[in-house]
């Protein structure tokens, strides 16, 4: 579904932050990325949707020839991916179910949009969203009234609500609190493996990438240093992906204990 083949990016200024990638990813796998601080995270999700170009290489998206798109097909490839983000990225001033309309403005025409009609479909499509994160009941609350945590199960409601074939999700739970961050992980792991959603994550701590990976992807310095299940990962594994001793900032229980 997701193939990298020989795939490089190297940005103006020369920071090369894909180096010869080859990987493969399958319909519904759920994937946790791992790696220091400008290991290349961000860039190789960023390149599933065509947000950062291929500098050079081949990249197959649901069978879209991502490095060749043009405007139609970029759109066409967007509406099939859904976006999680680590600051939320919702609209405060209105409801929680208007952001989880933004998910349909893919599907519904402009002007529906601009006059705020969506069809009772997309209505009921929002609202079925809400439910399997457990918080259609705050529909009509203002988005700012909200706890992080809460912010997050609407921002996964608004991609469900695009009834996307993968999620990418960078970073997700680097704002909240750990209970909270094992909530948000179950919730994205309950998805994929209910809905057959390919799941992408990028991950600071390395306990949470070890509870909720089917697979890890190690990234250092743009390459691919691991690439194993979730259970073969242990601390020498992440010892090798960083290059350096693990401390009490790459895992969440710790982090939270001192
Ligand atoms: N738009 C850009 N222009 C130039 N360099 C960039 C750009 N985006 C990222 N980089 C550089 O590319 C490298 C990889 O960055 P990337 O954001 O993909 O890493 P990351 O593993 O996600 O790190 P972080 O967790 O800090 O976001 C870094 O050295 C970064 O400074």
């Amino acid at each position: 579904m997701i193939r990298f083949e020989q795939a490089n990016v190297t940005y103006a200024g020369g920071v090369s932050a894909m180096r010869n990638l080859d990987l493969e990813i399958a319909d519904g796998e759920f994937v946790v990325i791992v790696g220091l601080s400008g290991a290349g995270k961000s860039t190789l999700i960023r390149a599933v949707n065509g947000l950062v170009p291929l500098t050079s290489g081949n990249l197959d998206v649901n069978g879209h020839d991502v490095p060749n798109l043009d405007r139609k097909g970029r759109r066409a490839l967007r509406s099939e991916v859904g976006m999680i983000f680590q600051g939320f990225n919702l609209v405060d001033r209105t409801t929680v179910l208007n952001n989880v309309l933004m998910g349909r403005l893919h599907q519904v025409p402009t002007w529906r949009t601009l006059i705020g009609k969506y069809p009772q479909a997309d209505i009921d499509i929002a609202a079925r969203a809400l439910d399997r994160v457990e918080i259609v009941d705050r529909a009509y609350v203002r988005a700012t009234n909200l706890s992080g945590g809460q912010r997050q199960r609407v921002g996964i409601a608004r991609a469900l609500a695009q009834e996307p074939k993968i999620i990418l999700a960078d970073e997700p739970v680097a704002s909240l609190d750990p209970p909270t961050s094992h909530v948000v992980m179950k919730y994205l792991q309950q998805i994929s493996r209910e809905l057959g959603i390919t799941t992408i994550v990028n991950l600071h701590f390395l306990d949470l990438a070890t509870a909720y990976a089917d697979r890890i992807i190690g990234l250092r310095d743009g390459e691919l240093v691991f690439d194993g299940p979730g259970s073969a990962a242990d601390e020498n594994t992440f010892r090798d992906i960083y290059g350096r001793s693990l401390t009490a900032d790459d895992t969440m229980a710790k982090q939270a204990a001192l």
